[in-house]
């Protein structure tokens, strides 16, 4: 955390960027395991890494598990679980819930912009990711498209008990215009900070403990 902002760097697939990330003051490493994601890791990848990754919480991002992918990812040590979904899984979330814990689960709802967020699912998740919402029926995140940043602060504004992570195209360019436009205070960076996907760019990594200590 710097100045009282947290940040996740996500789309790691190397441990030396993992560990640039973690020497930025990242509260986050993030892994994604979709197998459509041009910067997605694989278990057996992500187990021969492991032993040399930071000791910063680390996050499984995927998109709709079974709970039998969920359950391996889980087994692999993994602190939290984001999973983004199209709306209208209830069951499933119910389910990941039971699975990996209310506290470890991370939901990011794939929200056309007409769509409300549905507050049941604060049932099942202490934590909401809010991300970009892309028509094409595979694509979940990493895009590079900004989300909606008012539906943001609104959202986090009415229910202040829970988590609230804003992603979608945050960059070292944007982050201090989104920290102020949302109230945000955990930022989720991912496709900004690369040279190509899956591989970081060290010096934009760096560039966020920058901008970060500038908070005021
Ligand atoms: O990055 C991906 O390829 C990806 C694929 C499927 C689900 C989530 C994915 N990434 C997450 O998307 C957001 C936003 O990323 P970006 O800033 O638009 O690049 C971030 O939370 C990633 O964890």
């Amino acid at each position: 955390m710097i100045n009282g902002i947290q940040f996740k760097v996500c789309g790691l697939t190397r441990a030396r960027d993992a560990q640039a990330a973690a020497e930025a003051g990242a509260d986050y490493l993030g892994f994604i395991f979709y197998p459509k994601s041009p910067r997605r890791i694989d278990l057996d990848r992500y187990k021969s890494i492991q032993p040399r990754l930071p000791e910063v919480p680390k996050v499984a991002v995927t998109v709709a598990p079974d709970l039998y992918t969920l359950s391996q990812l889980e087994g692999a040590g993994f602190d939290f679980f984001q999973i983004h979904f199209p709306i209208g899984l209830s069951e499933e979330v119910e389910a990941w819930s039971k699975l990996v814990g209310k506290e470890r689960l991370w939901l990011a709802p794939k929200l056309p912009p007409s769509v409300a967020f549905n507050e049941d699912l604060l049932k099942y998740a202490d934590t909401i990711l809010w991300d970009a919402f892309k028509q094409d029926k595979d694509t979940y995140g990493g895009t590079g498209s900004t989300s909606d940043w008012n539906a943001f602060r609104e959202a986090k504004a009415n229910y202040p008990e829970t988590k609230w992570i804003l992603a979608g195209g945050i960059s070292p360019e944007n982050a201090i215009e989104a920290l102020r436009e949302t109230g945000a205070d955990c930022l989720d960076f991912n496709s900004s900070l690369e040279i190509e996907p899956g591989i970081k760019d060290l010096e934009r990594i760096s560039q966020v403990r920058v901008l970060l200590s500038e908070v005021d």
